[in-house]
């Protein structure tokens, strides 16, 4: 359990987030600028949040991001382009590139995981950008952090690779016994992966439900202007 009660404070942005996030994907939804982000990087430690975060009752707050049980992956995660799949997976675990034994053996298995092993000895120009992407997520996969912070990685992506790079994400979560926090703009990425939904507004969690809210007949109040508001922006 990953238990948040953190506040951040940024000129006329007051942030209190207050919840409780179990095993397996939450997807952090709610309109620009309400927070989603802003939370991801204070449970990354690249912002500094007052109260408290713990996982399995352990105090997190206190930690350097490096230190924290967590990896993240952002949009603007780029591939070195002068390094091969393998050296590009293999920074995640060691800057200098130069491995252990065991350290190898973790690269080879995130390499499977990613169905990349064929590709190890290739430079990123020479991927697909679903390839690219894959390799993006193996390096994050390759620490073996138990929770994954997901902002918005796959945005860039057409909608066949987007829906792909979910599918893979949903698989190495439950495979792995992960916690993943994905923020979305899309609340159909949310039905497809599953899992919760937490609906951020102005710094705060302003509701947190089973992804199926999304896909009632009678929708939940909040979610309800929340999805108007979506589907008017991505139908225009
Ligand atoms: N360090 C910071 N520098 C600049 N703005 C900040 C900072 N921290 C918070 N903010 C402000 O916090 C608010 C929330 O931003 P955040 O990026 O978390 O929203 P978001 O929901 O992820 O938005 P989007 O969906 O557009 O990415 C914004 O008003 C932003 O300007």
């Amino acid at each position: 359990m990953l238990e948040i009660n953190l506040q951040y404070d940024w000129e006329n942005f007051h942030a209190h987030y207050c919840v409780e996030i179990s095993k397996g994907i939450t997807t952090l939804l709610g309109g620009s600028g309400e927070g989603k982000s802003t939370l991801l990087h204070l449970l990354g430690g690249f912002l500094d949040g007052r109260g408290e975060l713990r996982f399995h009752e352990e105090s997190l707050l206190s930690l350097p991001a490096y230190e924290r049980p967590i990896s993240t992956l952002f949009q603007s995660d780029n591939l070195f382009p002068q390094l091969t799949v393998f050296d590009n997976v293999a920074i995640g675990l060691s800057p200098s590139l130069a491995l252990t034994a065991d350290q190898k053996d973790k690269v080879l298995w995130a390499l499977e995981k990613t169905q990349l092993a064929d590709k190890a000895d290739r430079f990123p120009q020479a991927l697909s950008g679903g390839q690219a992407q894959r390799v993006a997520i193996a390096r994050v996969l390759v620490r073996r952090k138990p929770i994954l912070l997901l902002d918005e990685p796959f945005s860039a992506l057409d909608p066949a690779l987007r829906e792909e790079m979910l599918y893979l994400v949903n698989d190495v979560t439950l495979e792995l016994g992960l916690t993943t926090l994905l923020v979305s703009h899309l609340p159909q990425e949310a039905s497809l992966v599953g899992g919760r939904v937490l609906l951020i507004e102005h710094g705060r969690v302003a509701a947190h439900e089973s992804v199926s809210v999304l896909s009632q007949d009678v929708a939940h109040p909040l979610f309800s202007h929340y999805l108007g508001a979506s589907n008017r922006s991505t139908n225009p």
